[in-house]
């Protein structure tokens, strides 16, 4: 059995991160096997994004180490795409030229494709300004796709859109995650849309990973009480913290390996 077999897709191993004297992460470990959804949650300020930037390789780790595949990250791996919050289009390039950035000229065929993915086929031609805001961040889809990653990275991408279109986008994302089987990591606010996508929530608390559950239900997610049981396991969690530190609970926790 090749070494890539028995070794996790990405590994975080012992990572700590520092701002000028203030640590932000401590410690955290975690395995994440290829084609797994995982989604990150917690408070507000408790390294969320700065754990993402760290396995997106934009920035270093103050100590430990983020493998993918393999490799130790020294900078952004190319099988890497980031979504963010705002869907980050050039204004004065159309939608598929959009879509087209970063992708090879032999390629190009790709983004048309990936344009029709999302749905959005007949609006190759517009100008993004013409867009929704739901319809801005499928093209921010469409443009992460193309090139066919293998690790996708969401910080918050729909948190800025109304509830119905954001179960949409959250249908879609399910839907592509399954066809191009990728490997998802998902950064959120909003619980219950870690329920709905994630195979794994962590919860991360004072720098550290105290909670690593593992959503059990079958998909597609119905909001029945079965998902109502892990959104209020995460929820409670949330609000009522226990009596140990994060830290005394982190150390609990053997490993979070799979
Ligand atoms: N480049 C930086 N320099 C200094 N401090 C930073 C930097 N980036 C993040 N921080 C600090 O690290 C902490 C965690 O930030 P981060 O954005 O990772 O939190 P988050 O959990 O994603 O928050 P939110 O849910 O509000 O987006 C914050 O206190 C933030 O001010």
């Amino acid at each position: 059995m090749s070494t890539s077999q028995i070794s996790p897709f990405l590994q975080v191993d012992g990572v700590q991160k520092s701002y000028d004297q203030r640590t932000i992460l401590s410690d955290i470990n975690v395995n994440v096997r290829q084609g797994e959804f995982v989604a990150i949650v917690g408070r507000s300020g408790c390294g969320k994004s700065t754990l993402l930037r760290l396995i997106a390789g934009l920035e270093a780790p103050s100590s430990g180490s983020v493998m993918l595949d393999n490799r130790k990250l020294g900078s952004t791996a190319p099988e890497t795409r980031f979504l963010f919050q705002e869907a980050r289009l050039l204004p004065w390039k159309s939608v598929l030229d959009n879509v087209r950035l970063g992708i090879p000229d032999k390629n190009k065929e790709d983004a048309r494709q990936s344009l029709r993915n999302v749905g959005l086929g007949e609006r190759e031609g517009d100008w993004p300004g013409v867009l929704s805001g739901g319809q801005k961040q499928r093209v921010a889809l469409a443009r992460a796709l193309a090139s066919h990653p293998r690790l996708l990275l969401l910080d918050e991408p729909l948190g800025a859109l109304d509830a119905l279109t954001r179960i949409e986008m959250q249908q879609l994302i399910e839907r592509l995650w399954v066809e191009e089987g990728l490997t998802v990591i998902l950064v959120t606010h909003d619980v219950s849309e870690a329920v709905a996508l994630a195979d794994r929530v962590l919860l991360i608390e004072d720098g550290h990973i105290t909670m690593d559950t593992r959503i059990t239900l079958e998909r597609p997610r119905i909001r029945d009480s079965g998902f109502a049981h892990f959104e209020n396991l995460i929820l409670n969690r949330l609000l009522t913290p226990p009596q140990e530190t994060p830290q005394q609970i982190a150390q609990k926790q053997i490993s979070f390996s799979i």
